[in-house]
């Protein structure tokens, strides 16, 4: 029996388009080219590629309903359009882009479905792993095939009409059409037998256990599983995937199961990233991305035959709970629904939530790491894939498959098109599967047509054999509905014969994103622990500035681990992360060349640089707060100094917050201008205080040389009056009679000596009147005693006065009040005429 090897890759979106169908374990695993990554495999062994960048968010608008308008359908006369019970249905208009409006998940999380906390194992319904793939877990390196069928169950939804249905048995359960329904009502039906048949009372717990929860355990093991739901328009297939709050469906219970195997693992970390497709009228859609441009599937030929890639893809690690259910919301209020005659939220589109999960195993320490590491057995990937000190990963993916449902005749022209699509890549499905369980029957290698449909060569990698898949078919039992049912049955029948080799891999893989961040997170944490031991000594050395740059880098270290260490999950994490919000959505402008490896390091680095800015912002406005506040009797040249320190901050709080704001965009620009207003008028005020005391510093520099002036002039004066009575001295001690010949420079004297000169020059009493007293008593008959002559005392006391230039006016300056206003006030500074009084005029 012969085995292709194709690959359906989520990281690399890679599907190998030459697959034919499995129908026997490989011979041996496919070699890889020592410089191609091999991560995600789902399918087969093949090369796994790069895959295209993402884009923004924006919701595509969704169908509208029309008129009605019949057309053929492939799937035979339409019945009655059934009546439905149950969940209400959603209004195709409820859902828009605001994810809050389309929550399809209860609100308390204990008593829905996503509480991993409380993961409730069904023991009638647990199946051991060892028992569905053969005993033991994988060793190390180890490439694991499983020979396997599909599990097929059959899912009734409830009706108020009769059923046209009988089922029998719980082991070995059979469905068969109630004679009375057939073409003359007596012949015998057929009868078909499934591994489960629910009836319209099962509650969807069950139908998760018995039909999915072992595909969703298989995928934490390794191997890559699909489950998809099929059936006609309003059986149920979104009710099975999704659900409702009271009754989550299986991909809410699956995520709860992932997170719960998690944690109840704990020598082993996690990565799980999600995708969400679509694929509406032939064209594929990426849900999580915004710009609504269609995912490409491009051909890619090489060594190891046509593959084709998928992309643009967005993938998304998720942490929590919260975080899926937020991804999960977001892909669903894009998904395309439209209200059918039969339906009237309808599934337009075929719906594709996939996750990839990277494991491996836990550190317990170093040396036990680097055993193991050698101890990797050669593995096909070359020496890349076995580097030493790696420990090696298991990637899986999970796919649950909402399909469109398959189309009746239908009244409305947009539908009918819809329609058209549907059930030809539906009718395309089932040729496919009809193809494999022929060539798997009668051990033929017929071309298998996967290439007829977009459908078909998505899962192509899945149905070829590398996954384990289970099919719920969905059935409305109601009599109308007979010929859709058996047709689905019929499907299910075909699907049941296909046979699966689902392939579980361990290799040590350096490209796996999980792989990749461990050794971020070594690196990151052996640098800031160098940081730390050096801290100590470097500090010291270091200004005041630089010191807050390097706290600011230690801070910024210690953020990427947190936020990388976050994103891997283990089981003491996982829990914690229950509550926490999703990543935020990518930057809008994405390079479409980019890996998603790349774009989350672009992402990480514009958070960390959004986070590292508003911490500058912070401890700039710290400093700007605890600037000291300019002294009233600060020199000019401090309160330059100051000013120019301040405005150089304001630049500087001003870059920062353009930088922040061009990573924050729009919503920061408000608060750019409030700074800058509020920093606009405290500069200002500075400024004019600035402005008042140097004019007050001018005014008071243009009084001292007045000052100096007039002093200047008294000086002169004082030395002229000096000489003057030096000369009148001389005179009297040679004899009084000349005395009375000598005149002083009249003019000049009383011109100019004013009273308060006369105190300044040390003057007690006027020396007018000392001199005609002296007269007097000269005249009375008095004797003149040269020695004791009055002029000669007042005349030492003048000379030992300081020159009137030396005396500085400084000491009237000191006190509280010094401004300019104020001294003026007090007259202090104000020219009095009465300076210029004669204090001494003597006469002859
Ligand atoms: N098992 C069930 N229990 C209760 N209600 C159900 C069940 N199955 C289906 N329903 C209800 O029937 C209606 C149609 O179901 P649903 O939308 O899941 O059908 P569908 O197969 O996904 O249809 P389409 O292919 O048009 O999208 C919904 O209102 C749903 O709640």
């Amino acid at each position: 029996m012969k085995r292709t090897h194709s690959q359906l890759n989520m990281h690399t979106n890679i599907v190998d388009e030459n697959s034919a169908p499995s129908l026997a374990p490989p011979a041996s695993v496919a070699r890889y080219p020592s410089n191609v990554r091999a991560v995600t495999p789902v399918g087969g062994n093949s090369p796994p590629k790069k895959i295209r960048a993402a884009i923004s968010v924006e919701s595509r608008p969704r169908s509208t309903m029309g008129n009605y308008s019949r057309p053929a359908s492939s799937l035979g006369t339409a019945p009655t359009t059934p009546k439905k019970n149950g969940t209400p249905r959603r209004n195709a208009n409820d859902s828009t882009m605001d994810i809050t409006t389309t929550l399809d998940f209860p609100s308390d999380p204990e008593e829905g479905l996503v509480n991993f906390q409380n993961v409730e194992v069904d023991p009638d319904a647990s199946i051991d792993m060892e028992d569905v793939f053969g005993g033991g877990r994988s060793s190390l390196g180890a490439v694991r095939q499983i020979e396997d069928k599909v599990l097929v169950s059959i899912r009734i939804r409830p009706t108020d009409q009769s059923l046209a249905w009988d089922v029998s048995g719980s082991v070995d359960p059979a469905i068969k059409l109630k004679p009375e329904y057939t073409r003359n009502g007596t012949a015998p039906t057929q009868e078909f037998r499934f591994d489960n048949i629910f009836n319209p009372e099962t509650i969807s717990k069950s139908v998760y256990v018995k039909a999915a929860k072992n595909h969703v355990r298989a995928a934490m093991e390794g191997y890559n599983a699909v489950v998809f739901a099929y059936g006609q328009t309003a059986s149920g297939k979104t009710h099975t995937l999704t659900g409702t709050d009271e009754q989550p469906g299986i991909i809410p219970r699956a995520m709860r199961d992932v997170l719960g195997y998690i944690k109840s693992t704990p020598s082993r970390e996690f990565l799980l990233r999600c995708s969400y497709l679509e694929i509406y009228n032939e064209t594929i859609h990426d849900l999580l991305s915004s710009s609504g441009t269609p995912v490409g599937l491009q051909a890619l030929s090489g060594g190891m035959g046509n593959q084709i890639i998928i992309h643009p893809l967005r993938e998304e690690v998720v942490t929590s709970l919260k975080s899926v259910r937020e991804v999960i919301q977001r892909g669903e209020a894009n998904r395309r629904t439209a209200s059918t005659d039969w339906n009237e939220r309808s599934s337009r589109s075929h719906s594709i939530f996939r996750l990839v999960i990277e494991s491996r195993e836990r550190a317990t320490n170093p040396e036990e790491e680097e055993r193991k590491a050698n101890a990797v057995p050669p593995t096909p990937g070359g020496s890349r894939l076995q580097a030493r000190g790696g420990r090696s990963v298991r990637t899986s993916v999970l796919s649950l498959i909402d399909l469109a449902g398959s189309e009746k005749a239908t009244s409305d022209k947009e539908r009918t098109r819809e329609g058209k699509y549907i059930n030809t890549s539906l009718l395309t499905l089932g040729s496919v599967i009809g193809t494999l369980a022929e060539n798997h029957a009668k051990g033929k290698a017929d071309h298998v047509p996967y290439r007829n449909s977009k459908l078909t060569r998505l899962l192509q990698p899945s149905l070829s054999g590398n996954a384990r898949i289970s099919v719920i078919c969905t059935l409305n039992p109601d009599p109308s509905a007979v010929v859709e049912s058996t047709s689905t049955l019929l499907f299910a029948q075909r699907v049941k014969k296909v046979h699966l080799c689902a392939t579980k891999k361990e290799v040590v893989d350096t490209e796996a994103l999980i792989e990749r961040y461990r050794k971020e997170i070594e690196e990151l944490k052996s640098r800031l622990e160098e940081r730390e031991r050096e801290a100590p000594t470097r500090t010291r050395r270091l200004s005041a500035r630089e010191q807050i740059d390097e706290s600011r880098a230690m801070g910024d270290l210690n953020a990427r681990i947190k936020q990388l260490t976050k994103l891997i999950l283990t089981s003491q994490t996982v829990d914690e992360s229950n509550g926490e919000k999703s990543r935020p959505s990518s930057p809008s402008k994405l390079d479409f060349d980019s890996s998603p490896y790349q774009l989350q390091q672009e992402l990480l680095a514009a958070h960390r640089q959004v986070e590292s800015q508003a911490n500058q912002i912070l401890s700039l406005e710290a400093a700007l707060e605890s600037r000291p506040a300019i002294p009233a009797d600060a020199p000019d040249a401090e309160k330059e100094r100051l000013l120019v320190e301040q405005a150089r901050t304001i630049k500087e709080l001003e870059m920062v917050i353009r930088g922040y704001e061009d990573n924050l965009g729009e919503p920061l620009r408000q608060v750019k201008e409030d700074v800058e207003k509020e920093w606009k008028v405290k500069v200002d005020a500075e400024r004019k205080v600035r402005e008042e005391k140097e004019a007050w510093a001018n005014e008071l520099v243009r009084q001292l040389e007045r000052e100096k002036q007039i002093r200047t002039k008294l000086e002169e004066e004082k030395r002229a009056l000096i000489s003057f009575v030096t000369d009148i001295d001389t005179h009297l001690s040679s004899g009084t009679s000349r005395m009375n010949k000598l005149a002083p420079p009249k003019s000049s004297i009383s011109s100019i000596l004013a009273p308060k000169t006369n105190i300044a020059l040390g003057l007690t009493a006027p020396p007018q009147t000392q001199m005609n007293n002296r007269r007097r008593s000269l005249s009375l008959g008095g004797t003149y005693d040269p020695n004791n002559s009055p002029v000669k005392t007042e005349l030492s006391k003048i000379r030992a006065q300081p020159s009137l230039l030396e005396q500085m006016p400084e000491e009237e300056w000191e006190g509280d009040d010094l401004s300019f206003h104020t001294m003026h006030e007090k007259g202090e500074l104000v020219n009095n005429d009465k300076e210029n009084q004669p204090i001494l005029v003597p006469t002859a």
